[in-house]
């Protein structure tokens, strides 16, 4: 049986009032990769946005991690997003925090006590993204492609169910880039569903996965029946 951690429901996805995308409508299965493709300015970064609760839902309905998000209350958009990984294509981190720091910032604000089991934890995340000397460093001390694999780390803390990515490989190198993907796919393969918003092509050609494409304020999906 399927499950879906993403559902969207004849949805209106607007920037300002304005319909971005309308009659939106797709589940992401828990496990699953989907790219999000289209020209800029399609409504691709929106349509994630709307997904960890940046941007309210027009109409229809939709459902992220088993939170309802017409209906979410402000102050339950921590608990969703604690379900969700986020990464961006530009890095966010806290520029004068070590790695570790910036680790243990997300960790205290998402409620984990115990300063000996988040040690473990920031440890577990920077070994998995193939990082585990960085702790100490402060990012700007480390490639694009290093501060992007910390993100992952940071993305991954709370045990995602979904990982919604933007471009999160728009900065890097060809060879980073799929190191990043190779990254993403043991994610993946771990059980993590993942949407990627993404403009290269390269990639969806190398690692083949079902496509969302935003065009002419719609989505169309190649796994549509
Ligand atoms: N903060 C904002 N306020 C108002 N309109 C916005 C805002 N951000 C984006 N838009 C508009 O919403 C539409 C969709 O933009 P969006 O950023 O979702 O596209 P995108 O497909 O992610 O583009 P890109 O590939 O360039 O990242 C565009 O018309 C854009 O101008």
């Amino acid at each position: 049986m399927t499950e879906p951690v993403v559902e969207l429901r004849e949805a209106t996805i607007t920037q300002e009032a304005r319909a971005v995308l309308e009659g939106v409508s797709f589940e992401l299965d828990k496990g699953e990769f989907a790219y999000l493709v289209g020209r800029t300015g399609s409504g691709k970064s929106s349509l994630l946005k709307t997904l960890y609760a940046d941007l309210p839902l027009g109409a229809g309905s939709g459902a992220v991690a088993g939170f309802a998000l017409g209906r979410l209350p402000q102050g339950k958009v921590p608990y969703l997003r604690r379900r969700l990984g986020i990464v961006f294509q530009d890095f966010q981190l806290l520029g004068d925090r070590t790695v570790a720091d910036n680790l243990h910032f997300v960790l205290n604000a998402t409620g984990w006590r115990g300063k000996a089991k988040r040690q473990q934890r920031v440890q577990e995340v920077l070994t998995q993204v193939g990082l585990s000397n960085v702790g100490n460093r402060l990012p700007h001390r480390l490639s694009g492609g290093e501060q992007q694999r910390v993100v992952i780390a940071r993305a991954l803390l709370n045990e995602p169910l979904v990982l919604l990515a933007d471009e999160p490989t728009g900065n890097l190198d060809p060879e980073v880039a799929t190191e990043i993907m190779e990254l993403f796919r043991e994610i993946n393969h771990a059980g993590t569903a993942i949407l990627m918003a993404t403009h290269n092509f390269q990639l969806l050609d190398k690692y083949p996965h079902r496509v969302l494409t935003c065009r002419d304020g719609q989505l169309l999906d190649s796994a549509a029946r």
